[in-house]
């Protein structure tokens, strides 16, 4: 029997090579597909041409299934092995291929040709992720993003492994099994998931004086982006550049998005994660697709040894950060991404980065934090990827020749020939050799002192650049921050764990402590720790802000439009074309999915249902509607959420009558970030941004 013929692409590409399958109803009315001559053939793994893929081999129809069924064996165990253990950090991730373009040479301080041959474009496979969640955990949790590159430059792979806050919690890797620990899931009860709002992770942090600095930062909007294509990305250590002369310049690597930044509010985050939890993975698969590439320019920090030793804290300290204004960026290239991998699993899932992954005309420095990472990653990849030969895997394979005489293990691919697998030899001509000149060299460096597990008394100042950050933010990003602080320490349910954070919050701005002490109902404040050193008023630096660095467009936007059966057509017209020539794209809700038919008799087609696609899937939205249709929709909760989140989220607000209509139905008062829809420009203008004076109207602020 053959079914109905349906009318998709591919199907009437197969119907017209004569090769659209057959479908067949077996005994038990199972439906087979099976395919004519020239079709391919479905096959076990040794090639064997398969007759039945719905059935197993039985000794009757209703008797048991047989041992012998070579069969299902094959196919349920290689499936009951598919997964592979996930990382035991970053687990959740979103990659692409792209390439970056140096466009100013660092010769004078490298020999490194992806950082000297200005206008060469490098491959690179880019993937930013979450830190705490499982690898199916929603995208959109407060967390540090982790931000990796991997070049495959022509001089072997440079990984670098960085994440979009430029400091990090601790200051020595053997703290961080601890750290993790403490972040994740609690072990007893196995949640919360990906979150650090409760008990075990602030014990450990009020514990930890050191990543107080980092605190500031996770508690800022930083943690709760808006789209991937709009963080930052640094390579948090200093790094050492190498040039022919042997001479060492350290290096610090910042990625900023060619969009600016842009966060989401926390409530609208919260709510995000069940209305999107794929919200930044779609978002990137979205922009890649229709061809608009996320963009990021990198820029270095170079500094000398002696500029080092005249800082007010110790670059080698992975909690402390080298203030934009104290060493200016320059800005060396760009990246582009604008290839979508073809299998997430051979590529994102099995893609292997490493901070050790470095190219001649670069070195490490003796940052103990980063020390420990040139060891950790390839010793947990051994365990994630299950064989010394992963980096054999096309996504992890250098694009230029490599060579060596490591052999065999598990899953070896390659297949080396001849007598010979070792060095030095005089057995094989074409053997692969050292390259004294050009090979990789170490800096050289003279280490003296008494060895010990010490830490540097440089490292002893916690709170000075914690104040810096907090005092460096505007007073809406002060407020969001404690905030933060008020929520996550609400969720601890020990009170001297609340308690020893906010003794901590008096080291770096008393003001601060005080009013995460009155949000989570303190009547006193409790004493501050000792502080190892005394706390420094270092000079504020704008560039830690996030306002201070989003941009003024709507490119990379999304405008909502809220419409109905006897929409003004003209208005709908005009906002679509106003919005797309700035750049941004257009979504129409509509109660039901389908089409909707416009005041002129036209149809429109529908994107979304509302209750499937909220206004917080949006970055500002515009409501046109008949009367009839305002009224009939002010009946509908959903369409009630739509205006009151838009409005509680800070996005600006477009409006017709009947829009207004619905709008005073949900209790909503006119600001200056709602207004009619005839004001095309000053809504566009307004669409750019939130509507930061309207956030003491909507909500009570810590
Ligand atoms: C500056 C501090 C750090 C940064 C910026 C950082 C960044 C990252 C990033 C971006 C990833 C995900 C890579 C990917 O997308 O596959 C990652 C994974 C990982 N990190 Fe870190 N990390 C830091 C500190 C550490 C430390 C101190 C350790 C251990 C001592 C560590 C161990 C790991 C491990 C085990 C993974 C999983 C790797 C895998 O399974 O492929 N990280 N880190």
């Amino acid at each position: 029997m053959t079914k109905g013929k349906t009318t998709t692409p591919a199907r009437a590409k197969q119907r017209k090579q004569g090769m659209e399958p057959t479908v067949s109803v077996g005994a038990g009315g199972e439906w087979h597909q099976s395919g004519g001559s020239d079709q391919a053939r479905l096959t076990t793994n040794q090639g064997l041409s398969l007759s039945d893929n719905q059935n197993s081999l039985r000794a009757n129809s209703r008797g048991p299934t047989l041992l012998e069924d070579f069969i299902i064996r094959e196919k349920i165990t290689h499936f009951d092995h598919e997964r592979i253990p996930e990382r035991i950090v970053h687990a959740r991730g979103t990659g692409a291929h792209g390439y970056f373009e140096l466009t100013k040479s660092l010769g004078k301080y490298t020999s490194a040709k992806v950082l000297t041959e200005v206008g060469v474009q490098t491959p690179v496979f880019t993937r930013i992720s979450t830190v705490a969640g499982g690898s199916g955990s929603a995208d959109t949790p407060r967390d540090v993003r982790g931000f990796a590159v991997k070049f495959y430059t022509k001089e072997g792979n440079w990984d670098l492994v960085g994440n979009n806050v430029p400091v990090f919690f601790i200051q020595d890797a053997i703290k961080f099994p601890d750290l993790v620990h403490a972040i994740k899931m609690e072990p007893d009860r196995a949640f919360p998931q990906a979150a650090t709002a409760h008990d075990t992770f602030w014990d450990y942090i009020s514990l930890t004086p050191e990543s107080m600095h980092m605190v500031m930062w996770i508690m800022s909007d930083r943690t709760l982006p808006r789209s991937l294509r709009m963080i930052e990305g640094f390579g948090v250590h200093s790094f050492r550049l190498l040039n022919a002369a042997g001479d060492s310049t350290f290096v610090k690597f910042h990625w900023r998005p060619k969009l600016g930044l842009q966060a989401t509010t926390w409530n609208e985050t919260v709510k995000l994660a069940g209305a999107d939890p794929d919200f930044h993975r779609r978002d990137m698969f979205e922009a890649i697709s229709s061809g608009a590439f996320p963009e990021w320019e990198l820029a270095v920090q170079l500094f000398s040894e002696e500029d080092a030793d005249a800082f007010p804290f110790d670059h080698l300290d992975a909690t402390k950060l080298i203030p934009e204004e104290l060493v200016p960026l320059q800005v060396i290239g760009r990246m582009v991404l604008n290839r979508w991998p073809n299998n997430f699993f051979a590529e994102t899932e099995q893609v292997a980065f490493c901070p050790s992954h470095i190219v001649p005309g670069m070195d490490f420095t003796n940052d103990p934090l980063l020390q420990g990472r040139l060891f950790s990653y390839l010793d947990t990849q051994l365990s994630r990827l299950g064989s010394p030969n992963f980096h054999q895997l096309p996504i992890n394979a250098p694009k230029c020749p490599f060579a060596n005489h490591q052999r065999d293990a598990h899953m070896q691919m390659a297949q080396p020939t001849g007598r010979v697998s070792y060095e030095p030899n005089t057995l094989a001509a074409d053997s692969p050799r050292e390259h004294p000149v050009d090979g990789f060299h170490s800096a050289v460096s003279e280490e003296t002192g008494a060895k010990g597990r010490i830490r540097p008394e440089r490292f002893a100042d916690h709170y000075s650049q914690a104040r810096q950050f907090y005092r460096s933010q505007t007073s809406c990003e002060q407020t969001h921050l404690a905030s933060a602080l008020v929520f996550e320490l609400s969720k601890v349910e020990h009170p001297h764990i609340r308690e020893a954070m906010v003794g901590h919050l008096r080291h770096i701005e008393e003001d601060l402590a005080q009013r995460v002490a009155s949000g989570l109902g303190m009547t006193e404040l409790p004493p501050a720790p000792a502080s190892a050193v005394a706390v420094q008023d270092l000079a504020p630096s704008p560039a830690l802000q996030l306002i201070g660095k989003m941009k003024d467009t709507l490119e990379g936007r999304t405008i909502g439009l809220l419409v109905a059966d006897g929409s003004d057509a003209g208005s709908i017209e005009a906002i679509a074309k106003a919005v797309l020539a700035a750049g941004a794209n257009v979504k129409r809700v509509a109660l039901n999915i389908g089409d909707v038919k416009l005041s002129d008799g036209s149809h429109l087609k529908i994107d979304g249902q509302l209750a499937g696609m909220p206004s917080v899937l949006f970055d500002a939205v515009a409501v046109i509607l008949s009367k009839a249709a305002a009224v009939m929709l002010s009946e509908e909760s959903d369409a009630m959420d739509f205006v009151r989140d838009a409005f509680g989220h800070l996005k600006a607000i477009g409006v017709d009558k009947g829009g207004e209509f619905l709008l005073n139905k949900a209790g909503i008062k006119h600001d200056a970030g709602v207004m009619a829809i005839g004001a095309l420009e000053r809504f566009i203008a307004a669409a750019k941004t939130r509507q930061w004076d309207r956030e003491a109207s909507v909500r009570t602020l810590a």
